[in-house]
């Protein structure tokens, strides 16, 4: 029985709570119509646990704007935060580890280069790999998610290591396949399994593959952690790892919370948290550009024009091409890549639109639902960029923008993957024409559904351009 004053929401039953009343393969569009029928705060029970899922941009924002404090925690007792055992940033309890964790990775990342030239030269240095893998295939027909991996991986170990990865590197292929298949598990149905049925995860379930292959990437991580211990100049940080051993270092005896085990689940989580996530945007990015050819040559025609000639890309220039910068954002709101955002929990007893929540309630952000919300959206329902096009033409970003969510918690990396999406795909598309194959059927838009959510796999053409001086 709900607790009185609590989000109403559907009947439930013994041991599944209302877990039955969901599709567990793509869970997004029976919330989206249980908040029709409940409204935008309702509840719902995972097995016994209950958990207030919020729904639109006015609740979201009441939540994690006005009250961010009371909604900053993260959920115990759920395969992710058993994976990194509450440490590091994503899973971390609000409370100052976190914090700490949270700030030194913000300041180190842009001590590295985030806004500055250095940032933009190791993403276009990173493209260039991609460029150079197209350009060997072009004419033929491709399945690109495996490449747009590689590069957003890569972009990230560049900064944590100080180098990249060949994309044939096998300790690279596993920890890519390893985070790929971890978003698909921690998410789908055997997530839920895990999350709502603990007296099943001692079984041999696929999770435990999930949890095996955390712990060979983290001892992989912890071997490239001692070499550079052995191999560094103190306060000459070459990288994120050198910069936490620093910091490590300037603690002195009592380094808290600062420690090995720390920093190890930090550097899984970025690695984790910047991968998919820019890699799956990207790939839909290229789909839509396939699906609408009229779409792909406008950008194609504004980006010539504004680098007239030019060899090289930067993120500035994204001031100069509205219409550029409004596809890149709409296929954000269309893709949708953390659909239900990484699930929060309340701190202490709260208030929402009025009902109340108890401390240590799961709380489960429908992202998706404010990205596609009929009333803040001019075309809520299609792929079209003049969603974020005033009448002048100019790129407008309206609030209900929040691929990355909102408040204390908000995605860490959003600078770096803003940055990324804008120089990969303006470089790409200058460089090259996204062709649909002729016998591939019609493009299909039906996500995968994960932590992060993905396109179906497809396959493109790629054929190189010529550039044409204005
Ligand atoms: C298109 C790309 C990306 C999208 C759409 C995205 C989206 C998100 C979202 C929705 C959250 C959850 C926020 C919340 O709980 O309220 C999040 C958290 C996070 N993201 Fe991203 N992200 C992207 C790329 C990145 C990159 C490149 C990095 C790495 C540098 C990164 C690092 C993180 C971290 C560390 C968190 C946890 C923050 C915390 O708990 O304090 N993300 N991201």
């Amino acid at each position: 029985r709900r607790p009185k004053h609590f989000p109403p929401g559907p009947q439930t039953i013994p041991i599944f709570g209302n877990l039955h009343q969901l599709n567990l393969v793509n869970p997004v569009n029976d919330l989206q119509k249980l908040s029709d029928r409940y409204g935008k705060v309702f509840s719902f029970y995972f097995g016994g646990r209950p958990a207030v899922i919020i729904t639109g941009m006015e609740a979201m924002r009441e939540a994690l704007l006005t009250k961010a404090l009371d909604f900053a925690g993260r959920p115990g007792g759920v395969l992710l935060s058993h994976l990194t055992q509450g440490k590091g940033i994503i899973m971390a309890d609000y409370g100052p580890s976190w914090k700490e964790h949270r700030r030194f990775a913000l300041i180190t990342m842009r001590n590295f280069g985030l806004g500055k030239q250095s940032m933009e030269e190791r993403i276009l240095g990173e493209v260039s790999y991609i460029c150079a893998h197209l350009e060997k295939v072009a004419g033929q027909t491709i399945d690109p998610q495996t490449l747009f991996h590689n590069a957003s991986c890569d972009i990230i170990c560049s900064i944590m290591f100080g180098s990249r990865y060949e994309y044939d590197h096998e300790f690279f292929q596993a920890m890519i396949k390893m985070m790929a298949d971890n978003s698909k598990i921690a998410n789908g149905p055997w997530g839920m399994i895990y999350d709502t049925m603990p007296l099943l995860r001692n079984l041999p379930l696929p999770f435990q593959s999930a949890l095996r292959d955390y712990h060979t990437v983290k001892m992989h991580v912890l071997d490239i952690v001692n070499e550079h211990r052995a191999t560094r100049t103190p306060n000459e940080p070459r990288d994120l790892i050198d910069g936490y051993l620093d910091e490590v270092d300037k603690r002195g005896q009592d380094p808290a919370p600062f420690d090995d085990s720390q920093m190890l689940t930090m550097l899984l989580d970025l690695l984790f948290a910047g991968t998919d996530t820019t890699s799956n945007t990207i790939r839909a990015a290229v789909l839509y550009f396939m699906a609408y050819p009229d779409i792909q040559e406008r950008c194609q025609q504004e980006i010539d024009m504004v680098l007239e000639g030019r060899d090289q890309l930067c993120f500035e220039d994204r001031h100069s091409m509205p219409y550029t910068q409004a596809v890149i954002h709409e296929t954000q709101r269309a893709a949708s890549t953390l659909p239900l955002s990484v699930f929060h929990c309340t701190t202490k007893d709260t208030e929402l639109t009025g009902y109340q929540i108890p401390k240590g309630t799961l709380v489960i952000q429908n992202l998706s639902s404010v990205l596609h919300e009929e009333t803040q959206w001019k075309f809520p329902h299609s792929f079209n960029p003049n969603n974020f096009l005033n009448e002048q033409g100019e790129f407008e970003k309206p609030p209900a923008f929040m691929p990355f969510s909102i408040g204390p918690r908000t995605c860490l990396g959003e600078g770096l993957a803003r940055m990324e999406l804008f120089l990969i795909l303006v470089t790409l598309l200058r460089r090259f024409q996204f062709i649909w194959p002729e016998d591939a059927g019609e493009p299909d838009f039906t996500p995968v559904f994960g932590v992060t959510q993905a396109p179906k796999p497809y396959k493109m053409v790629v054929k190189p351009r010529t550039i044409t001086a204005n």
